[in-house]
């Protein structure tokens, strides 16, 4: 499978040319050109047509291009999908899945619309049934690369307390993490919507790091750096890869199956995380 940095994805109202052009010179690794929650209803149909303008004429450059549709139980998610299948977008972006047959149904209408094969789904997990039933929506098509967090909506429908350290996200993020991992898919956490409160900003990018993610979704451009450093490989992460594989390379000529490497225990496990630290480091240098 290719190796896509996807440390941070910047959510764009889609009804918001200036936002759109802007992410032209943007670092971010992937974009989403929102027409749910981001767009108001009157603005729906413009939305659409703005973001088929700023996808055909833009520069992206190697930029990730994602659109983020209405539900499909809604009065605009089937008009959007139909809208997009030929927008040049890498993928749809589905909110508030909650079992497969939604993952078919919207495969079906881009099916029926004759969407490149090419045009790969990533689904949102925002709800108690979507996280609950998340493995099946996960398994549900190999077009479905990538699993995001909701943690907003889901925030909501659990009646949380907007706490800094997450705490009653924590079951909910760890099984998607879990359903992601099994079915080979990039996971990338949710947004911090207080602007202003860097240090709670900084730590969920921290925390969501420690629990598995490959990035952080973020709603403004001051939000991408931070999430740029936090899910890459640090220097030290690379010097150590390097070192694994070096000790690794030379206990294999030694005939030797145990590795002691500055006082740890090298395993095969630990090679290949090395290899994918190295590939990641390698596909964001490109
Ligand atoms: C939050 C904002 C409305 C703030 O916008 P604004 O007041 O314009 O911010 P600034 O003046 O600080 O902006 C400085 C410049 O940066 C550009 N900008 C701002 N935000 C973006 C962006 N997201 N993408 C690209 N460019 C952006 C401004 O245009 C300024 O540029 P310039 O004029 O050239 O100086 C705004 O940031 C915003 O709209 N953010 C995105 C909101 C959004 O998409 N929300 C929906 C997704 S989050 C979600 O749905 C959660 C999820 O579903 C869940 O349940 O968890
Ligand atoms: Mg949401």
């Amino acid at each position: 499978m290719q190796i896509r940095p996807r440390r941070s994805v910047l959510y764009m109202p889609g009804s918001n040319p200036r936002a759109l052009a802007k992410a032209q010179q943007l670092a971010a690794d992937c974009l989403i050109f929102d027409m749910e929650d981001a767009v108001a209803p009157a603005a729906k149909a413009q939305a659409r047509e703005i973001i088929k303008t700023a996808i055909q004429q833009g520069d992206y450059g190697r930029r990730e291009i994602v659109v983020r549709v209405n539900a499909l139980d809604t009065e605009w998610g089937e008009a959007d999908l139909k809208a997009m299948a030929h927008s040049g977008a890498h993928a749809i972006c589905l909110p508030k899945v909650e079992s497969a047959a939604e993952v078919a149904e919207a495969l079906a209408i881009l099916d029926r619309a004759q969407a490149p094969a090419s045009l790969y789904l990533w689904v949102m997990a925002e709800t108690p049934r979507g996280v609950l039933n998340i493995e099946e929506v996960c398994s549900a098509s190999e077009r479905v690369t990538v699993l995001m967090m909701g943690t907003s909506d889901l925030s909501k429908e659990l009646r949380l307390r907007n706490r800094d350290d997450r705490q009653g996200l924590l079951a909910s993020l760890n099984l998607c993490v879990l359903a992601a991992r099994a079915n080979n898919l990039d996971i990338i956490d949710g947004v911090q919507l207080d602007l202003n409160n860097e240090q709670a900003y900084q730590h969920s990018c921290e925390q969501g790091r420690d629990l598995g993610f490959d990035g952080k979704s973020v709603i403004h451009p001051k939000q991408l750096a931070y999430a740029n450093q936090m899910f890459a490989p640090s220097a030290t992460d690379v010097e150590w890869a390097h070192k694994v594989i070096a000790a690794w390379q030379q206990a294999e000529q030694a005939g030797e199956a145990l590795v002691l490497l500055d006082g740890r225990l090298i395993e095969n496990l630990h090679v290949e995380e090395a290899r994918r630290t190295l590939s990641i480091a390698a596909a964001i240098e490109h």
